[in-house]
């Protein structure tokens, strides 16, 4: 049995894990603890330059401490917060990522105040999910725990948006579901706000048969809010899809939501095809869009570069309020939503979209001397190290930076410094309340 021992949390480090020290000096990592809490803790791994811990016993409560009210929050790999008031998750994240910053010599912690805005708070904390993955094993699905892929079944997420909740309930109890579950890998849902459903992707682990067909189909019948089932067929492109009128093509099924008149002047409806890239949490998503707008507002509308642009989610938004916007992603099926999403608002004469990927383009676009006012990068997790070299001959005045990792987005930043960009603004855009995930937004600015 290894040791347990007494220790008082310094702070919380990224992915929400509390730092404290032995009497030794050596660091101690520990989930689900708070800044000044004193704990004892149960030392489970030892690695070069720290160990891991559990949390046995809380001697000295912090003032910020709450009952989480998931029931499997102590064991389930998905939730890293919900022990804290939400001020002081919002709190803990913009210190995070203000010590990111310092760390890789972004800034000095002096300056820190003027750069690092305050937090965007999520509109809402719990509920804000608009698609959850779920693992599955032995005819279950759950969550991963924390440190292990032994599954925790879960039969509803308080992240989870209510759509998505009442369908798994009825999902759980539902007879052709669990045929269809045995033969499942993983499974998501994702709500599609414009026509007020929920669509079910199962990863299919064979392929699927007359019997898998019928029982889709049967599942559409039985509930209401679900308006296709989709399986995903390891080695197969995506599909057959079902509705409870029987199979249709994948390819006409839209996820689709709005944004509202006040955030660009006129209401905005966006759509995707299945598959396609869409924020996780569509309230938060506007609070994004509108800082963009306010980044921008200043600034006379020409030519705006989106390198990442999904089905437009910023590029339209920035063509509604007069800018011209030249838009890529790698993704055929998203670049077929930009170009259809574009149309549909009367925006088709102001936005050019691309099936290309962003260091080919910028690479044609620096050949062709294209230049824009303004760069707007949303990469995935692993940023877009490759293509900053090539971002200062765009001649951009300004470069909107949305990351959602910290460490990528510090290398990227760092790269920009480089290339005589200066950080102008950063704001931490709270997408995922609750986690230790971490959305953030960066204005720079040419010298
Ligand atoms: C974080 S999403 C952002 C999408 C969009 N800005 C939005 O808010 O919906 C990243 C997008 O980049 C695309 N992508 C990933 N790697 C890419 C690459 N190397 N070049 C171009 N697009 C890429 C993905 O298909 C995805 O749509």
């Amino acid at each position: 049995m290894s040791k347990s021992v007494e220790l008082t949390v310094d702070k919380i480090i990224k992915g929400g894990l509390g730092l404290g020290r032995l009497p030794d000096g050596q660091v101690v990592m520990v989930p689900r603890v708070l800044p000044g809490e004193r704990v004892r803790v149960q030392l489970r791994r030892s690695h070069k330059q720290y160990q891991e811990a559990d949390l046995l016993e809380l001697l000295t409560p912090s003032a910020q401490r709450i009952p989480p009210i998931c029931p499997v929050y102590d064991t389930c790999g998905g939730c890293d917060f919900q022990h804290a008031t939400y001020e002081e998750q919002l709190r803990l994240k913009n210190g995070i990522l203000g010590e990111t910053l310092c760390r890789a010599g972004l800034c000095r912690e002096e300056e820190l105040p003027d750069l690092l805005g305050a937090p965007l708070a999520s509109p809402q904390i719990f509920g804000y999910r608009q698609r959850i993955r779920l693992q599955v094993a032995q005819g279950m699905m759950g969550y991963f725990s924390r440190q292990s892929h032994k599954l925790i079944p879960v039969s509803r997420c308080p992240l989870a948006g209510e759509g998505i909740n009442s369908v798994l309930a009825a999902l759980s109890a539902s007879r052709p579901f669990q045929a269809l579950l045995s033969m499942a890998s993983a499974m998501e849902l994702l709500e599609n706000p414009g026509h007020n459903s929920v669509i079910l992707l199962i990863h299919y682990t064979r392929k699927t048969r007359p019997g898998d067909h019928q029982a889709a189909r049967l599942l559409c019948q039985a509930l209401p809010l679900l308006e296709a089932v989709i399986f995903n067929v390891e080695g197969q492109a995506k599909g057959p899809c079902f509705s409870d009128a029987g199979e249709i093509p994948l390819s006409g099924l839209r996820v689709e939501f709005s944004l509202p008149e006040g955030l660009c002047g006129q209401p905005l409806t966006l759509a995707l095809e299945s598959g396609g890239f869409c924020q996780v949490n569509l309230g938060q998503n506007e609070n994004c869009i509108r800082l963009l707008l306010e980044w921008t507002r200043e600034m006379e509308p020409t030519k705006a570069l989106d390198l990442f642009c999904g089905m437009g989610n910023f590029s339209l938004p920035l063509a509604m309020l007069g800018w011209q916007v030249t838009g890529m992603d790698m993704q055929r099926s998203t670049i077929r939503s930009a170009v259809r999403n574009a149309e549909a608002a009367g925006l088709a004469d102001r936005c050019q979209f691309s099936q290309e990927s962003a260091t080919k383009a910028a690479r044609r676009l620096l050949a062709e001397k294209a230049t824009f006012d303004c760069l707007l990068l949303d990469p995935p997790r692993s940023g877009c190290a490759e293509l900053i070299p090539l971002l200062p001959g765009l001649a951009a005045r300004r470069i909107i930076y949305i990351s959602c990792d910290p460490a990528t987005l510090a290398r990227d930043l760092a790269g920009l410094i480089q290339a005589s960009y200066r950080l102008a603004e950063v704001r931490l855009v709270d997408m995922f309340p609750q986690t230790g995930h971490q959305e953030t937004m960066v204005r720079m600015e040419r010298e």
